[in-house]
């Protein structure tokens, strides 16, 4: 070993810890002088900023909730300091919205609580080794610092968090909040029920749009004649039943994103005219002459091999590069196990809100259960087996009996409703009412092949009322 650069702890380097618990305090600074740093504390927002005004550190802990001012509030008042001061900021466990917001307002990484001091350790590191190289390349093109970010707050926190511990989803929340202050393209990858959807609306809110339309379009689900009608809009007469000028979905995207789910699916014209979107950000209505512009921002998702799916030739190569421009790829649930507990407790907790019921738990014998399984259908399937194992449970902690109602939901849900309810048990008839619902729409969904119109005749109730439906129960395809 030669210099203090070459050795794996940078000794000099001077770290603030601004933190409000005085235990989590000490015990990070103790941890750091052991290591050989020289260490700052701070208690408070307005202390952090003092305190890094005058002394200069080279790295910052930063816990996001603290008095007088919050962690947002410092990095907001760090702004393009951040370039050269790598700040670390502790979230509270669970999940993703804070970790997001911080990357999106600049800080270069996060860790969340209860964190391991090894982590922290390298985090570190790897944040000091960083700022070096940013200085470095300073030095070298001796340039000035960019211009203030002036993105606005983004409202956080009231849509579904997306849950996630595993390293896998930690990258994931890191690649939003990093998209989110940009407006390139992001195609998102992974399987079926990995939550997509749910990445794409997280970027999308917490991206300076987030105030404009999401619109989501299921590029599989449209009609191969109807696609680039429902994209691009329609003039009058431009078709038998266009009875009236109607605007595309990136007409309607104005200000806000697109999202282009299944994106593969996309028949090979309207592949062209969204080439032309991404390129000149212009398109022409079907059967229409003028030429309009869109400034949607757009996200597009596949679970398929796209590049195979170029090399077969059914997806253009041209479009598949506009829409790489930054890729997120959500790992199955198969191969990040550490997520499915909490997300198992998300779920649960959601379904109670939206039942309207209280403490469903799950038996030490079902946790082991669904920690086993492989869940081939990802978060969805996690999902759909703990609303109904939670209905067959009936308000009692859920077996792993319950679970395996989950495969087909009638014969559970009949014999739920047959079974007669106990004082101590009431009988979730809400629940019970709701769960019949989705089932019976699901099941007619299934037999008219997605078509709406067929469905809701079958069922005997409105298109609009089916539609209500199919975004209560999240049953879109
Ligand atoms: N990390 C997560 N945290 C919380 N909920 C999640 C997470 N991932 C997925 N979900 C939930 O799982 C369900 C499926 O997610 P989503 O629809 O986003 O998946 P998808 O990948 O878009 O599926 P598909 O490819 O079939 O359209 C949703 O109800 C979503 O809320």
């Amino acid at each position: 070993m030669t210099a203090d650069t070459d050795t794996d702890t940078p000794a000099a380097a001077t770290i603030l810890v601004a933190e409000d618990d005085r235990a989590i305090r000490f015990s990070l600074a103790c941890s750091l002088k052991a290591e050989g740093y020289r260490v700052l504390e701070a208690g408070d927002g307005a202390e952090a900023l003092a305190r890094i005004a005058a002394d200069r550190p080279d790295a910052v802990l930063l816990d996001l909730k603290m008095p007088v001012k919050d962690g947002f509030a410092v990095l907001e008042a760090l702004g393009p300091a951040l370039a050269e001061l790598p700040v670390i900021v502790i979230t509270a466990y669970g999940g993703s919205s804070a970790a997001i917001e911080a990357m999106r307002h600049g800080a270069y990484d996060y860790l969340t609580k209860p964190f391991d001091l090894d982590e922290v350790q390298l985090t570190l590191k790897r944040a000091l080794r960083q700022r070096e190289l940013a200085s470095e390349v300073k030095a070298l093109r001796a340039r000035s610092i960019g211009e203030p970010d002036e993105e606005k707050e983004a409202e956080a926190g009231t849509e579904p968090d997306l849950v996630g511990r595993s390293p896998a989803m930690r990258a994931v929340f890191k690649a939003i909040g990093l998209a989110a202050a940009t407006d390139a393209a992001v195609l998102i990858v992974g399987e079926s029920g990995t939550g997509k959807e749910l990445v794409a609306a997280a970027l999308h809110r917490h991206s300076n749009r987030g105030g404009g339309p999401f619109i989501r379009v299921n590029c599989g689900a449209l009609p191969e004649g109807l696609v680039e009608s429902e994209l691009f809009g329609h003039e009058r007469g431009a078709f038998t039943g266009a009875d009236r000028q109607k605007p595309g979905r990136f007409e309607r995207a104005a200000g806000g994103t697109i999202f282009l789910d299944e994106v593969a699916e996309l028949p090979a014209s309207a592949q062209a005219k969204l080439l032309r979107v991404l390129q000149q950000r212009e398109f022409e209505r079907v059967g229409g002459t003028e030429t309009l512009r869109s400034d949607a921002r757009v996200i597009a998702a596949t679970h398929r091999d796209l590049p195979a799916e170029v090399a077969a030739g059914r997806f253009r190569e041209d479009l598949f590069y506009r829409l790489d421009v930054v890729r997120i790829v959500i790992p199955p649930l198969r191969d990040r196990p550490e997520d499915i507990v909490p997300l198992a407790e998300h779920i649960l907790r959601r379904v109670e809100r939206r039942h309207g019921w209280g403490g469903l738990s799950l038996s030490p014998e079902a946790l082991a259960t669904i920690k086993e399984r492989p869940w081939p259908g990802n978060v969805r399937q996690l999902e759909n087996a703990l609303a109904r194992a939670a209905i067959a449970a009936r308000g009692r902690p859920i077996l792993p009996e319950h679970l395996d109602a989950g495969g087909r939901p009638e014969p559970a849900l009949a014999a739920a409703a047959a079974e007669p309810a106990d004082d101590s048990d009431p009988m979730p008839l809400r629940a019970l009412l709701a769960e019949v619902e989705r089932a019976a729409i699901e099941r007619a969904l299934r037999a008219c092949h997605g078509n709406r119109t067929k469905t809701a005749e079958r069922l005997g109730i409105s298109r609009r009322q089916l539609f209500e439906k199919i975004k209560e129960y999240d049953l879109s395809p």
